[in-house]
């Protein structure tokens, strides 16, 4: 059985003022299987962040189904951290363990730390990390509940590239040690190319499915540069119609930096 399972056949915001009401999916369908990371690209505000909320069970209000184990632990790593900055890492993470038992909280609170090279944080007030430092706790209270599947909604936009880079290392890291099934979205394929093991194109708004494709690189080749640089050109050499969907006009010669600006 997929770990997740979704078909939305329609999707829209109602009217609001003089805003009219604002189709946004339409006959889109994905499923992600255990231990498989699928990531979710398209143009921004094309809908990627309502179909994350939909996958969630946040947002109950389209046409279509989702089809997901009730018992399976979810995890979802917003776009912005939301951390309680009046709180201290150790009790932002203990947050969402309440149910577990207290003595073994602790113990995992640090181990989850220290993975994301946070450790020592534990009595530091959320509002003094860097956004870096506050990307990676925001992982950390993702990985601690130990989740069955993990939602990320473009977990390191408005981070500077070597930063981001840095942490799409560690993430990667995380996810194949605990064998993670995902479901993320991005607006940049290399990051997409060095995460997911496959690819799910949406079209602009009203979002379409525009293609699903396979990234084909080994655990090796994701850590380097040149070989995520030379599958995303491929890809978009081989399909004129995600290169119209992801370059600009513009853009001679493709690099990561030419994509879609983030939303
Ligand atoms: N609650 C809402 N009410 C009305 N319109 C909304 C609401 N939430 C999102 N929208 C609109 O729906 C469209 C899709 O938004 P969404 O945030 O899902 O796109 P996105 O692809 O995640 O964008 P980005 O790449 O900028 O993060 C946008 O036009 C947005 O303005």
């Amino acid at each position: 059985m997929a770990a997740l399972s979704l078909e939305v056949r329609a999707k829209s915001f109602p009217a609001v003022g003089t805003a009219p009401e604002k189709r946004v999916l339409e006959n889109v369908r994905l499923s992600v299987e255990p231990g498989e990371r699928l990531a979710i690209i398209g143009p921004s505000g094309c809908g990627k962040t309502t179909l994350l909320n939909i996958a969630a069970g946040l947002d109950r209000d389209f046409e279509g189904r989702l089809v997901r184990d009730r018992s399976a632990r979810l995890a979802y790593v917003f776009q912005e951290p939301r951390l309680l900055p009046w709180r201290t890492v150790a009790d932002n993470l203990r947050f969402v363990l309440f149910d577990d038992d207290p003595t073994e909280v602790d113990a995992r609170i640090t181990a989850v730390l220290a993975e994301v090279g946070l450790e020592g944080t534990q009595a530091v007030f959320a509002s003094r990390l860097s956004l870096g430092m506050a990307r990676r706790a925001a992982l950390a209270r993702a990985f601690v509940v130990r989740p069955d599947l993990l939602l990320l909604d473009e977990p390191f936009v408005s981070l500077d590239e070597p930063t981001a880079q840095h942490l799409r290392l560690l993430l990667l890291e995380l996810l194949e040690r605990h064998r993670t099934t995902v479901l993320f979205v991005t607006h940049a394929l290399h990051e997409a190319i060095m995460l997911a093991d496959r690819l799910l194109f949406l079209t602009a708004s009203p979002a379409r499915v525009l293609a699903v494709r396979e990234v084909p690189l080994g655990a090796a080749e994701r850590r380097d540069p040149l070989a995520v640089e030379a599958c995303r050109n491929r890809l978009l050499a081989e399909e004129a119609e995600l290169a119209r969907l992801l370059l600009p006009a513009s853009a001679a010669a493709p690099s990561p930096l030419a994509e879609v600006a983030p939303g």
